[in-house]
């Protein structure tokens, strides 16, 4: 038939994703962790033969795959994980077991009840000696009945504060055998007989983890920029107050505080989302290379990747929640889809590695460089750390006249960056001169290696967001994204503006400056704001959010919202004259006595 919908080609992953998102929303479903981390692993850790074997089914969706690692005792350390895959080279199997309660794996998505395989980490033994985690691809369930096989206790940890369509599970090992070729043997192996070959780098086995970092950084540009179309469209059409007495009420988006609240959630959304993109792209690079043997770039991409993760989920935290408070009441409605988007969105601040966890993987980079500058060595050509290398200017210059492309912003992130990594790194240096080993002296900086992260973190997203504005050749929608760029990096200014002040870098003229032009911005941009969300095309199915309708009609609709909550089905409520009603009954028989 010509007009016959197309079937959806389940081994397409764009559009695997998005049907799966469109239909199943974006709180998760059984499948999240078999694409975002089963597969990731096959394709990164699997060898040939094996992914000839696993990945046309795992692509067909002929068993579903989840990533088991956290455990309940440790999720963070990961050196301390207790399952242990012991090989037995007689039967040439591996042994799995849980031996305690702490070693249950605990967490991961879709565990509890859709999954039949998982990869799991686990600690290697062979020929008695620990080589620490490694994956095994290991059947959980009977593929006909579901049932747990034998030796294999697995269920569903239970409601969370949010994200409760995935079955997050908890899963046990009593020493279950499971074939050699299950042990993921691209990097490491172990031989028949039972010789262990260490891969060419030992941390290749935390790639999917790496994946999802990265991945994260664009979903949260999506959450921020789905939440800042929600606030600007309802604020557009809701009207409270007057500006002008008797001028009439006007829209709250034209209050100056409601377009500081929203707008730099939106300028954020879109430095995320270039930057998600710059991040997958070394990403898909990185794994290129490790194909053909270099594996250089692993370090780079894992303290970008860290950092990225961290500052990315914090900053849409705290910005979905500006959106929620700029929508007044309604806003802490559910029908303001804001509920959802907030539970999904503050999970990716701990899942994936905790965020500090994460900030402080960026820092042992960042000490590295610190350590090379001050022994006097040049930058190796790389583009993301190189400016800690030169100096700057030596005073802050964001009010000049000629600011060709925000040299002179970016040159003062680069400073805060430059000056914060050095005086922490210096810090390490002297407490360890005056006696505390290397892990106290760097507990006792952790606070300041955590900013000289975010401080690296800020100069990369600023540098991104400005040179791929200036790769756009369209000119009017580079003007617009200009206004949105100049209030992000303005905002930015303000918000480390203490680490610029503190060693005099800035003057309070220039903090001034950098306030007048976030003001001039949130002014240019007001006029487009509602243009420029409905540009980002989302559907309403998206957004889940009677206030954030495109069409605007926001009233008739929540009402309409309320009327078909389930409370609403019948005006009296079944048991109300069995409690309320007799309570109040009673009480107005007493008082009439
Ligand atoms: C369009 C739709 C959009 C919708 C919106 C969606 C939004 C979200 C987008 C995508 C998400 C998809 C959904 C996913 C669902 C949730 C999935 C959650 C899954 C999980 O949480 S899985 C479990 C994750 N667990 C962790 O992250 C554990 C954290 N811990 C670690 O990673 C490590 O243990 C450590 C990094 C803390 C330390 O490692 P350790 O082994 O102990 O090593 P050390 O000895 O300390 O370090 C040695 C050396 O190695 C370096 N290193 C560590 N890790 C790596 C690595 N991965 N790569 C490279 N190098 C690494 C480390 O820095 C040290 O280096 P040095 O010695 O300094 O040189
Ligand atoms: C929604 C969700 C989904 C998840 N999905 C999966 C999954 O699919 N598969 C899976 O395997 N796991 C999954 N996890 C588990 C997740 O990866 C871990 O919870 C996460 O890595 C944090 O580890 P933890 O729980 O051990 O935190 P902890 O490490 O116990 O963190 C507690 C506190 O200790 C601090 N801390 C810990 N170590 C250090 C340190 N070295 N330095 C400074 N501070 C430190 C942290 O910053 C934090 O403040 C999921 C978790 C969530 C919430």
């Amino acid at each position: 038939m010509e007009h016959a919908p197309k079937a959806i080609d389940v081994t397409n992953d764009v559009e695997m994703r998005t049907f799966n998102f469109f239909t199943m929303g974006i709180d998760g479903h059984p499948l999240g962790l078999h694409l975002d981390m089963a597969i990731p692993t096959i394709l990164n850790n699997a060898d040939e033969e094996q992914q000839k074997d696993w990945l046309p089914k795992a692509a067909n969706r002929e068993f579903i795959a989840t990533y088991a690692q956290t455990e309940m005792g440790h999720g963070t350390n990961l050196k301390k994980l207790e399952t242990t895959a012991t090989y037995d080279p007689k039967t040439q199997e591996f042994v799995l077991n849980s031996p305690t309660i702490t070693s249950t794996k605990w967490w991961p998505g879709n565990l509890g009840k859709s999954s039949n395989y998982a990869v799991v980490m686990a600690q290697l033994y062979t020929q008695g000696k620990c080589h620490g985690a490694h994956p095994f691809f290991v059947q959980l369930r009977d593929l006909n009945t579901h049932k747990p096989l034998k030796g294999i206790t697995v269920g569903d940890i239970g409601p969370k504060f949010g994200m409760n369509t995935v079955d997050n599970g908890f899963l046990q090992f009593d020493h279950v055998r499971t074939p050699r070729r299950s042990m993921f043997m691209k990097h490491a192996k172990v031989l028949p007989d039972g010789r262990y070959v260490p891969p060419v780098h030992d941390k290749l086995n935390y790639s999917a983890m790496v994946f999802i970092r990265a991945a994260i950084v664009s979903g949260m540009a999506y959450h921020l920029l789905v939440t800042s179309t929600i606030a600007v469209r309802y604020s557009a059409i809701r009207r409270q107050g007057e500006i002008t007495p008797g001028a009439g009420e006007v829209k709250v988006l034209d209050y100056q505080t409601q377009q500081h609240r929203i707008f730099p959630q939106l300028a954020r959304g879109l430095a995320f989302r270039l930057s998600g993109q710059y991040i997958m792209k070394l990403y898909t690079q990185t794994m290129d290379d490790i194909r053909n043997g270099d594996i250089s770039a692993v370090p780079d991409l894992h303290a970008l990747s860290c950092g990225l993760k961290a500052v990315t989920t914090h900053h849409a935290a705290l910005g979905l929640e500006q959106c929620r408070m700029a929508c007044g009441g309604h806003g802490y409605s559910q029908a303001s889809g804001f509920p959802l988007h907030y539970s999904v969105a503050v999970g990716a601040c701990t899942y994936e590695g905790e965020n500090m966890v994460m900030l402080l993987q960026t820092a042992r980079h960042l000490m590295k460089i610190a350590k090379a500058i001050r022994a006097g060595q040049s930058p190796k050509s790389n583009k993301i750390v190189d400016y800690l290398f030169h100096k700057g200017p030596p005073k802050c210059l964001i009010d000049q006249a000629y600011d060709t492309n925000y040299r002179n912003v970016l040159e003062s992130f680069e400073h805060l960056a430059r000056r914060q990594t050095l005086e922490v790194y210096d810090k390490l240096v002297q407490l360890q001169q005056q006696g505390r080993n290397y892990e106290q002296a760097w507990n006792d900086c952790a606070v300041e290696l955590c900013k000289a992260t975010r401080a690296h973190v800020r100069t990369f997203l600023a540098r991104t967001f400005v040179e791929e504005i200036d790769k756009i050749s369209d000119l009017s929608i580079k003007s617009v994204l200009q206004d949105l760029l100049q209030l992000y990096l303005y905002y930015e200014v303000t918000e480390c503006a203490t680490g610029l002040l503190e060693d005099g870098f800035m003057t309070g003229q220039q903090h001034k400056y950098a306030k007048k032009k976030i003001y001039e911005a949130l002014e240019k941009i007001r006029p487009n704001a509602v243009s420029i969300v409905d540009s980002f095309d989302f559907q309403d199915r998206e957004l889940h959010s009677v206030l954030g309708r495109r069409d605007g009609n926001v009233y008739e609709n929540l009402l309409k919202w309320a009327q078909s909550s389930p409370l609403n089905k019948t005006d009296v409520l079944p048991f109300h004259h069995k409690y309320l009603g007799k309570m109040m009954e009673e009480a107005r028989q007493r008082s009439k006595i």
